[in-house]
């Protein structure tokens, strides 16, 4: 198969229709909510915490608690529900989950998203955890992943999944490639392409985001949210601390499956790293939205929707030279 990653794709610009990019429609319609932007930090414990989770959620921002603090997540619902606003929480698949589902129901925490993080989705058992959740929490939308395979999708989707999630291995902090020999590290926007050819739902791109133009890229081979790590984890509401080295500020990012995330040498698939400082993730945000608007006027169109009809080119091995 010909496959292709995000640096090997230009988009094909169309006549402008809109005056400014101001007119121009970011909004995305995914669950049961309408979020400014296709984009969403990734539920990781070094790019999310709750003061973050309130303020996206305040902001009309989609995002995804993480899993690594499991007792707090039913308290946390509560808390997001008395501020009147959504809950979006991530869970595993070990035995445990099942009681943590279990007590949702019985305390009548129906969160709006849950989202089960698992590094290798294409499971029996995520399968059976989300036919567990649909049953228990009917009303809860479930994201199911991560996957690289058509089949995967339609899979979790007949097993009830509203929205599955793509991206085996192109994360910054991610050593699965290396460590197994498997993933689409490489080629992860022609597995988004690839599986949203198959899917009826929607789908999450996630991870080997590299620059905002990225985005318009995912959301052209068929993503309605796209999942970034290590561009939204350098900021001033990231959990990690600010390092000074030679002159420079940098903050910690590390991967859910790394040794600092897990406490022990064991089924190690991820590492830690310094990414750049890069302020407010506020400003971060704005930008993307501002670029995603040009994008949008370089489709020749109004919203999202003229995004994914646009042309391409395969421009393999040539674009970054000398671009950054
Ligand atoms: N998107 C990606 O490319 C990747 C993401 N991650 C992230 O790292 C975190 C930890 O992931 P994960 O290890 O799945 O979480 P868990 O530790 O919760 O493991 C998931 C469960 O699946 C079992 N399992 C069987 N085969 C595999 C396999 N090949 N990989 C992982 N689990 C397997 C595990 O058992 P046992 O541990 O006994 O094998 C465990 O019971 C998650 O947040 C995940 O998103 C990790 C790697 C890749
Ligand atoms: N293989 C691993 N993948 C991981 C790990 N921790 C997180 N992730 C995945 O990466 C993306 C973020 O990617 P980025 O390119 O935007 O930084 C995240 O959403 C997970 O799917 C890990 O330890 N190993």
């Amino acid at each position: 198969m010909k496959t292709f990653d995000y640096d090997d794709i230009q988009l094909v610009p169309n006549k402008c229709v809109i005056k400014s990019r101001k007119d121009a429609d970011t909004s995305v319609k995914f669950g049961p909510h309408t979020f400014k932007i296709p984009v969403v930090p990734a539920n990781m414990e070094s790019v999310i915490d709750e003061d973050l989770a309130i303020w996206l959620a305040q902001n009309d921002y989609y995002y995804v608690m993480h899993r690594f603090n499991p007792e707090t997540r039913a308290a946390f619902v509560k808390m997001m529900h008395e501020k009147g606003l959504f809950a979006s929480i991530s869970v595993g698949i070990k035995d445990d989950e099942y009681n943590f589902i279990d007590q949702l129901k019985s305390e009548q925490l129906n969160p709006e998203y849950i989202t089960i993080d698992v590094a290798h989705g294409h499971s029996d058992f995520v399968i059976k955890m989300i036919q567990y959740i649909k049953e228990k929490l009917p009303d809860t939308f479930v994201t199911a992943g991560n996957v690289a395979t058509p089949e995967a999708v339609r899979d979790l989707e007949n097993a009830g999944a509203d929205a599955t999630k793509v991206g085996v291995g192109p994360g910054k902090a991610c050593i699965t490639k290396l460590k197994t020999g498997f993933g689409t590290g490489g080629w992860q926007l022609s597995a988004i392409r690839w599986c949203a050819k198959a899917a009826r739902k929607p789908i999450i791109a996630d991870g080997g985001i590299r620059h905002n133009g990225d985005i318009a890229k995912s959301v052209r081979f068929g993503a309605s949210m796209v999942m970034i790590g290590s561009m939204l984890a350098g900021h001033l509401e990231s959990p990690g601390h600010v390092i000074n080295i030679d002159g420079k500020q940098y903050k910690q990012y590390w991967g859910s499956a790394s040794e600092v995330q897990k406490g022990a040498y064991r089924n190690v698939e991820g590492k830690q790293m310094l990414v750049p400082y890069r302020g407010s993730i506020k400003d971060t945000l704005t930008e993307m939205q501002e670029d995603l608007q040009s994008s949008i006027s370089y489709s020749g169109g109004r919203d999202l929707e003229a995004i994914r009809k646009v042309d391409y080119m395969i421009v393999k091995d040539s674009i970054m030279n000398g671009d950054f």
